[in-house]
């Protein structure tokens, strides 16, 4: 292989320039050419590409974001665009590519693979929403971010004896609240997998309350509720007055933790020499703390051991 191309799809996720970075080293070091896809799919059709060379990407495991820049395609979702992105890159002698992204990237990266380019995917997605793989690139990051607002809404909670309504993102996966209330002290916790009604979460707190405490903090998903109604439900039914903070794009941004960065260093490196080895259309990641291959066609049937359980949940957050 000479040439490969590696590109940052979906939602941007700290540590995706890390994992760049590691590919193009990686790849340099087998003596291959890496060619970085502007903006996603879309810069796969239209040939937005930049060579790039180790020096360029030497500083880049501390940024944020993706220096690539990002892309939800639409034209990727169809046949015509994705036969375009084949063109381009067989024109352009790319003999394999490397998707970083989410669960829908990974959709897309499965269908270069049936086109026959040699791909492989690396997750980069701060969700966490995969489930072959224990972690995905970013989470962490996004983690340690949440739980620095949360402390923050918490002095001002405590300060003034209110209750917190605190709303994060996960798409529809419950990993950043349930990690972020295990470790940000959260009382009440509703995600997609296990999700609240108006009801619970009231009856919930009013028990809470009964112990004197009035200070307490309710981590949500997403997607879930119109915030603006539960909190008036509440504030209804117990005759209080609480604060719902919605937490959005700050949460997706900043400097990776060392644990991602590492994360990106080591499933780049992997999906480089998984593709050296004449493979394709497999996805990186991790279990037990070492790396996976599985087949972008079987991610449906992997399940790695996510940290939080029910009985852990039932005892630590009702
Ligand atoms: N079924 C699919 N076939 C082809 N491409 C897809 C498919 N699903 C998603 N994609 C591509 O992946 C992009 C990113 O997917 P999205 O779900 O938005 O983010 P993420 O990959 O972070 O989960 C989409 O905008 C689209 O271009
Ligand atoms: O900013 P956008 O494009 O509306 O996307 C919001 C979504 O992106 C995310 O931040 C990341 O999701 P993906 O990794 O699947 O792209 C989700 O948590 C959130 O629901
Ligand atoms: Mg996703």
């Amino acid at each position: 292989m000479k040439k490969l191309a590696v590109l940052t799809s979906g939602g941007d996720a700290p540590g995706m320039n890390a994992a760049i970075r590691a590919v193009v080293k990686a790849a340099d070091y087998f003596g291959i050419r890496t060619v970085g896809v502007l903006s996603g799919y879309d810069g796969l059709i239209n040939g937005d590409f930049q060579e790039l060379t180790v020096q360029e990407v030497e500083s880049l495991a501390s940024k944020g974001g993706t220096f690539l820049k990002t892309s939800r395609s639409a034209a990727f979702m169809t046949e015509e665009g994705r036969k375009q992105a084949m063109h381009v890159l067989k024109s352009n002698e790319i003999e394999a590519v490397i998707v970083i992204g989410g669960e829908g990237s990974f959709k897309g990266a499965q269908k270069l693979h049936q086109l026959g380019m040699r791909t492989a995917a690396i997750p980069g997605t701060i969700d966490n929403d995969l489930d072959y793989t224990e972690f995905s690139i970013g989470f962490d990051t996004t983690l340690n971010t949440v739980l620095a607002c949360v402390r923050k809404v918490k002095d001002s909670g405590c300060s003034h004896d209110k209750t917190t309504i605190v709303e994060v993102m996960g798409r529809y996966c419950g990993d950043l609240a349930v990690h972020a209330a295990l470790a940000g002290e959260g009382d009440i916790i509703s995600t997609p997998e296990c999700t609240l009604s108006f009801e619970d979460i009231s009856s919930r707190l009013q028990k809470k309350q009964q112990t004197g405490q009035s200070n307490h903090l309710i981590i949500v998903t997403e997607r879930m509720y119109d915030l603006q109604k539960l909190q008036e439900y509440i504030e209804g039914k117990l005759q209080i007055s609480i604060r719902t903070t919605v937490l959005g794009f700050v949460q997706r941004g900043g400097e990776p933790s060392a644990f991602d960065r590492v994360l990106a260093a080591r499933m780049g490196v992997e999906a480089v020499s998984f593709l050296k080895s004449e493979q394709s259309g497999a996805a990186i990641g991790i279990k037990n703390n070492r790396l996976i291959h599985v087949p972008l066609d079987d991610l449906e049937q992997q399940k790695a051991d996510k940290a939080a359980n029910e009985q852990l949940l039932s005892m630590l957050l009702t």
